[in-house]
């Protein structure tokens, strides 16, 4: 007996009214469901993320982390479900997204500041325009290398400081970053860090953060959201609210340090669960 598993068909299931979000959310996630190769990843998948905070994402490996944000960014289509952005579609809603691979993310040909100019330019910015917004990201991210080299010219914390101030020009309502510091090195992890919560603390503007460092995860967010193994579900969302800015001292905290703890336990209660249904390896 062979069993065929394939994704719900949309007209299969019922009408169910759309479910808003409690007061302060900003993007919601119903009934999101998504197959790869006939399995599972997710499925009826229900999320609220909240306006002006920073939500880590963290989970066991090949969870969907990427996948997630992928498809809440559109780069990555859905099997079904609805996807909500302050109630407006992904096409009204103005985003932002660091790769992490910036030597991809830039375009070669392209000399750095025209990079990040780039996504105004396409909105039909003048060059007036264009400039004094440059030059406020230059400002904000304390930049002191030569903007007009191209981007191969530069080192890797370089490029990824350009590709943040590029995924933040147009100013979006929400940035995605999936796993922005794992090619850099430490002093430039620190310092991307610092530039990336400074930004935060400047427009509050809502982040969406992948990353594999639960140190780090922790230290970034407000929420973690901390996910089961495939077919993935919510395993947990814990709230870290600690003042900002934080710094190399709130790493010593005893509220981080409990955040962490709670964070690991509850990862490593998913690593150690057995999986119900598991693709093919
Ligand atoms: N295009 C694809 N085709 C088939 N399977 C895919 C595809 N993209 C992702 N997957 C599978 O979906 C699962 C989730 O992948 P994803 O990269 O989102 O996980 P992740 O939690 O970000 O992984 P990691 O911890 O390794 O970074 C993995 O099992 C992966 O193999």
């Amino acid at each position: 007996m062979s069993v065929v598993i394939s994704p719900k068909l949309k007209h299969e299931e019922p009408e169910v009214p759309f479910r808003p979000g409690p007061p302060g959310t900003h993007i919601t996630i119903r009934g999101l469901t998504k197959y790869f190769a006939g399995w599972p990843l997710y499925e009826d998948f229900d999320l609220d993320i909240p306006k002006g905070k920073i939500v880590s994402v963290f989970g066991p490996n090949g969870c969907g982390k990427s996948t997630l944000i992928n498809m809440i960014a559109g780069l990555i289509p859905i099997d079904s479900g609805q996807i909500l952005f302050d109630g407006k579609s992904l096409a009204d809603t103005k985003i932002g997204y660091v790769f992490q691979n910036y030597r991809e993310a830039m375009f070669p040909w392209l000399r750095t500041i025209d990079n990040i100019a780039y996504p105004l330019k396409l909105e039909g910015k003048s060059k007036a325009e264009i400039n004094r917004r440059v030059e406020e990201l230059v400002a904000s991210f304390d930049v002191k290398f030569d903007l007009n080299r191209y981007p191969y010219e530069m080192s890797g914390g370089q490029q990824q400081t350009a590709s943040i101030m590029r995924a933040l020009a147009p100013g979006p309502e929400v940035l995605f970053l999936d796993e922005p510091f794992s090619a850099l090195d430490f002093e430039m992890t620190l310092f991307i860090r610092e530039k990336l919560q400074e930004v935060f603390m400047q427009t509050g503007t809502t982040m969406m953060l992948v990353s594999h460092d639960l140190e780090e995860a922790v230290y970034l967010a407000d929420e973690i959201l901390l996910l089961t193994k495939r077919p993935t579900k919510v395993a947990h969302i814990l709230h870290y609210d600690d003042a900002r800015p934080r710094t190399v001292e709130t790493l010593m905290q005893p509220r981080f340090i409990d955040a962490k703890k709670m964070s690991l336990d509850i990862f490593q209660t998913e690593v150690r669960r057995e999986a119900t249904a598991q693709p093919p390896r």
